[in-house]
């Protein structure tokens, strides 16, 4: 039933106006699956390889379209993932390219619950999920790679913990995200958006950091619940030479953990994704083992949805969270191999857009499916909002 009869590959358009994959995928008996390719610009050096999308479309169809049609079968997911990895034979898809594997293993399932007439997340695992949803970690001020003159720090991210249900945690970060604009008018501060939609206003980090805590506090007033924040701080993008640059000012490692450890306790962060560089295992198992039990530190450029790169980090207690990016590793079912890793050694899983988006909704199947407790997918603009309106109608749908 779910034999796959057809592979077709296109350029489309992403959300910085960019063009990245779109694979459409065909079944024996109709089945149907569309996805496309996000991508990132501040990339983690130890990521599958992205190729300009022409010649990872011409490799793809070359190399693995004669694999997967009349061959594999959309329903069953490893023989997918496990047919482009022969294709492309790297370690890191820079035969066909991460775009259009990762393009072709997304369709691919959702042909298969095509066949199944079943929601993307229930066939990806969902039917054994528990009753929790993931918290939507929502971009509200950033700059570092997205957005020029705004903050060094990448990503200040509202954290809705004590939402009664996702559809109110979705919400709420929408009106942090608005009350934040009203600060920068209050304070007569001019502020154009960046790549996710956040606000990239021309303050420095300490400024930011006052932003946010008050527009967390006036939306948590009102609301009722708790809501925290988090950081992106997307520091191997900081690092050079040994030292941490935020402007003109550096820290050294040491100092870098002390400032990451202040920030936690003095802002009672929810989650501080990326504090240390790609490389320096050993600075992230210190600031784990000194804020860790107070605090998620997520790996993403450390940790690339890579289970080598998980597997060190577990081994050497380096942080105790993990980014999920399908498009960092090339498939579904590597994405799925390393949050069932971390699940086993008590990471707690985030799965997670990218900076260059689509209106491709996978990452919330994939989310729920894993019983991940947080997504980060942003909190406004069409292919952000996409993931998050498609989360609030799981929530419907699965009750
Ligand atoms: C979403 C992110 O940005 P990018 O896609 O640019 O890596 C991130 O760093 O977590
Ligand atoms: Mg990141």
């Amino acid at each position: 039933m779910t034999l796959i009869t057809a592979v077709r590959l296109r350029r489309i358009l992403d959300s910085r106006g960019n063009p990245t994959v779109e694979a459409d995928v065909l079944t024996e008996s109709g089945g149907f699956g569309r996805a496309a390719a996000p991508s990132g610009a501040s990339t983690g050096e130890y990521e599958a390889i992205e190729l300009p999308p022409s010649e990872a479309i011409a490799s793809a169809r070359e190399h693995a379209v004669p694999r997967l049609v009349g061959e594999v079968h959309a329903g069953n997911q490893r023989e997918v993932d496990a047919a482009l990895h022969a294709a492309d034979g790297s370690e890191d898809f820079s035969e066909i390219g991460a775009n259009s594997a990762v393009a072709i293993s997304m369709a691919a399932a959702k042909a298969g619950a095509d066949v199944l007439g079943a929601p993307l997340y229930q066939h990806l695992g969902g039917a054994f999920r528990g009753d929790n949803f993931p918290i939507p970690l929502g971009n509200v001020i950033g700059g570092g790679e997205h957005a020029k003159d705004a903050t060094n720090i990448q990503e200040f991210l509202a954290a809705p913990v004590g939402a009664p249900s996702v559809a109110e945690a979705v919400f709420a970060n929408a009106e942090v995200h608005a009350a934040a604009a009203d600060i920068l008018d209050e304070r007569g501060v001019p502020a154009a958006k960046g790549d996710e939609g956040a606000w990239a206003p021309a303050v420095d980090d300490a400024e930011a950091f006052d932003i946010m805590e008050e527009a967390v506090e006036r939306v948590a007033d009102d609301r009722g619940f708790e809501i925290k924040f988090g950081l992106d701080m997307a520091a191997a993008e900081l690092y050079e030479d040994g030292e941490y640059h935020y402007g003109d000012e550096t820290k050294s490692v040491d100092e870098q953990i002390d400032y990451v450890a202040e920030l936690v306790t003095d802002y009672d962060l929810a989650y501080v994704e990326d504090p240390l560089d790609e490389n320096d295992y050993e600075a992230f198992a210190e600031l784990t083992d000194r804020v860790g039990d107070q605090t998620l530190i997520c790996g993403d450029d450390l940790f690339v949805t890579n289970v080598s790169r998980l597997q060190e980090g577990i081994d050497k207690g380096a942080g105790n969270s993990i980014l999920i990016k399908p498009n960092q590793i090339g498939t579904l079912t590597d994405a799925f191999d390393a949050i069932e890793l971390a699940t086993e050694h008590g990471y707690k899983s985030v799965v997670s857009h990218r900076s260059g988006e689509t209106e491709d909704t996978t990452i919330a199947h994939l989310a729920v499916a894993t019983d991940a407790p947080f997504i980060k997918t942003g909190t406004v603009q069409g292919e952000r909002t996409a993931k998050l309106n498609e989360l609030i109608r799981i929530a419907e749908d699965a009750v």
